[in-house]
């Protein structure tokens, strides 16, 4: 199996001795992982580190077999990421927003822009300006904005976080889908433990900045009645305090 994202022994320390330890992780094509931890367990400071908006104390991360560290543009060639919360041009409607981000691409058209637009359900609010949009709404169109180029891997932080029901089913059906038909890999955070036991094929469980397990969701589904008894147990046989 093709390995997308591979991670090895990734350290990051924050001056007050918070962050991630000792990371290693292997990701293949197709693959929808769920990292999922609590607050503070150290997902965001995860993948900023993988994405390099911060830098590793130690540790490598391939992408495409590109390292971060020595082959920065050729790994993240494929990549298409939304981390934290998504920020964008407020005076720009979203159509704007878009059309900006696609001069980084030359085969990004009007059509790919009406189509992601439509894909995450604001179409309709293409010529609004996004000082105006609601927080589900500026999440809609982050996603918009990381899958607009077609991405190979695409990283999102907590992808669900202002969604209502229905954007939830339809992000859901729309990161299965282009794992299905595209191929597509996922690197999704969350703490909404529910959905990723339905849209995630494999789940990593952090705590206290370490990855603690990681399985198929098939073999964890085999053992406990739910995900969440399996995180509840990781997370106590791992000295939760
Ligand atoms: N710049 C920073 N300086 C110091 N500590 C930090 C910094 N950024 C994060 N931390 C700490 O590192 C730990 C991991 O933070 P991180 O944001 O990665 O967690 P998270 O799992 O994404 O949390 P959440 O679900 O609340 O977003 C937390 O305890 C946080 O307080």
């Amino acid at each position: 199996m093709e390995v997308v994202l591979e991670i090895n022994e990734l350290n990051k320390i924050y001056k007050n001795g918070l962050g991630i330890r000792d990371i290693s992780l292997n990701i293949c094509r197709g693959d929808i992982f769920g990292l999922l931890g609590a607050n503070g367990s150290g997902k965001t400071t995860v993948m900023k580190v993988i994405t390099g908006l911060m830098k590793a104390d130690s540790g490598d991360v391939k992408i495409f077999g590109h390292s971060i560290n020595t082959q920065y543009e050729k790994a993240m060639k494929n990549v298409g990421c939304m981390i934290e919360t998504p920020e964008s041009y407020p005076y720009l409607t979203a159509y704007e927003n878009l059309k900006q981000i696609s001069r980084y691409y030359d085969y990004i058209d009007n059509i790919r822009i009406d189509e992601v637009l439509d894909i995450v359900g604001i179409l309709k609010y293409k010529n609004e300006k996004t000082k105006n949009f609601s927080l589900g709404m500026k999440q809609r169109l982050g996603i918009a904005t990381a899958i607009l180029s077609n991405p190979k891997l695409v990283i999102l932080d907590e992808p669900l976080n202002g969604l209502d029901v229905d954007g939830m089913v339809a992000m859901r059906n729309l990161i299965r889908k282009l794992s299905d038909e595209e191929g597509t890999t996922f690197l999704i955070s969350s703490h909404l433990i529910h959905d990723v036991e339905l849209t995630c094929n494999r789940v990593g469980v952090i705590f206290n900045g370490k990855l603690i397990n990681e399985d198929y969701t098939s073999n964890i589904l085999r053992d406990y009645s739910t995900l969440e008894n399996y995180f509840i147990s990781e997370v106590d046989s791992n000295g939760r305090t």
